[in-house]
């Protein structure tokens, strides 16, 4: 089908950054990482206070990169912590603004991405889109169970890139992602295995603040009595042992970095600790792919690592000897967060796809 020109704007906000993209469809055009220090986000007490400040970022880098705005016939931002909603795109609506603001599912940058995207399109006159949240919620009934009865699972995970590897996996294969099977590890700061079946993510651990393998800054699965005598042992407040878990515990607690190419080189010069630590990384990895592997009864198409730690060939490594015996091992590094904004946006434009309406 011959598609149309359509010039997108891509936002991801981060933690410490805000990633921007301009695309043509899906073909990117300029893309630029705005930093932000520490000292320009403490005059915000919340995390929404920081969209003027960020959406002034964003226009001010758009108009030094020479990019005119009135060009654009949408804007995309990465969705966040919504009510939970089934893969796909939708269009930022009142109702979804409202559930970004007070963090409807809890606090994290990407509330931002909609709210910023609906500010710059609104004044334009044009959409504005989410495109897979990290609520993304397609968990089978089963999956759902804890086995603790006031408390149910819940799938919060790395959506936007999960599905956009898995489209572009089973496209290689000459498949739709509708007509596959497979296990997705996207491997960042917070790590999440999802079980794809037939285009639906029906098992996936709760990378934010649930379960799974730990990550460079989160716990993942934990002893659950330990954890309850340490919440309290009236060391730690509320705020503080979540904190813990989600941003200061995994490689972070163990070697005082999370960053891994420092964790690589401490290996290579013989540092022991750091070594233990980053194989049983790998090995929990290892081991949630081959437990979801049982979700998917076996029929596995394709295992795909993904995430920045993707581009550690020695994680891939230890990761493959021991899941390769499950189906072959597909490595897409990165994050590719904008990229897959842009074609959810343009499948809508393109008429491909519905935008979807918030909450369904
Ligand atoms: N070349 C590399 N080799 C190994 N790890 C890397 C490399 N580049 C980035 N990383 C790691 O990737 C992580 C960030 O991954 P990313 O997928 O961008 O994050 P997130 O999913 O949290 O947004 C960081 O922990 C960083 O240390
Ligand atoms: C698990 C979804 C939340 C998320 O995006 O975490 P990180 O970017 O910190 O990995």
């Amino acid at each position: 089908m011959q598609r149309q020109s359509n010039r997108i704007l891509a936002i991801n906000p981060a933690s410490t950054s805000t990633k921007i993209g301009v695309f043509d469809n899906d073909i990117l055009i300029m893309e630029k990482m705005i930093r932000h220090t520490t000292e320009d986000l403490s005059k915000f007490s919340s995390i929404n206070d920081q969209y003027l400040f960020r959406k002034n970022t964003i226009l001010e880098a758009l108009d030094e990169e020479g990019m005119n705005v009135s060009n654009l016939a949408a804007v995309c931002g990465r969705g966040g912590l919504l009510r939970p909603i089934e893969g796909g795109t939708y269009e930022v609506n009142s109702g979804m603004l409202e559930d970004l603001r007070v963090g409807y599912s809890g606090q994290h940058a990407s509330n931002l991405g909609g709210i910023i995207a609906f500010e710059i399109a609104d004044a334009l006159n044009i959409p504005a889109f989410i495109v897979d949240p990290v609520v993304v919620d397609e968990l089978e009934p089963l999956a759902r169970v804890s086995g603790f009865s006031s408390i149910k699972r819940k799938s919060i995970f790395h959506a936007l890139n999960q599905k956009a590897v898995a489209r572009r996996c089973a496209e290689k294969r000459g498949r739709r992602y509708e007509e596959v099977n497979l296990i997705v590890a996207h491997m960042g700061n917070g790590i999440t295995v999802g079980a794809h079946h037939n285009g639906r993510v029906i098992d996936v651990n709760n990378g934010l603040h649930g379960d799974g393998p730990f990550s460079p800054e989160r716990a993942g699965t934990v002893p659950t009595g330990d954890l309850v005598e340490l919440c309290f042992s009236g060391h730690y407040s509320h705020q503080e042992i979540i904190k813990k878990l989600v941003r200061q515990s995994g490689l972070f607690a163990y070697l005082g970095t999370s960053d891994v190419v420092k964790v690589e080189q401490r290996i290579v010069s013989g540092d022991k600790k750091a070594e233990l630590i980053y194989h049983a990384m790998a090995y929990q990895i290892a081991r949630e792919i081959g437990a979801i592997s049982a979700v998917l009864k076996g029929q596995v198409d394709a295992i795909i690592l993904t995430g920045g730690l993707a581009y550690g060939e020695s994680l891939v490594e230890l990761i493959s000897e021991r899941v390769s015996w499950i189906a072959d091992v597909e490595i897409q590094p990165g994050e590719n967060e904008l990229q897959a904004l842009a074609e959810g946006a343009a499948r809508v434009l393109n008429g491909e796809e519905r935008a979807k309406v918030y909450p369904f």
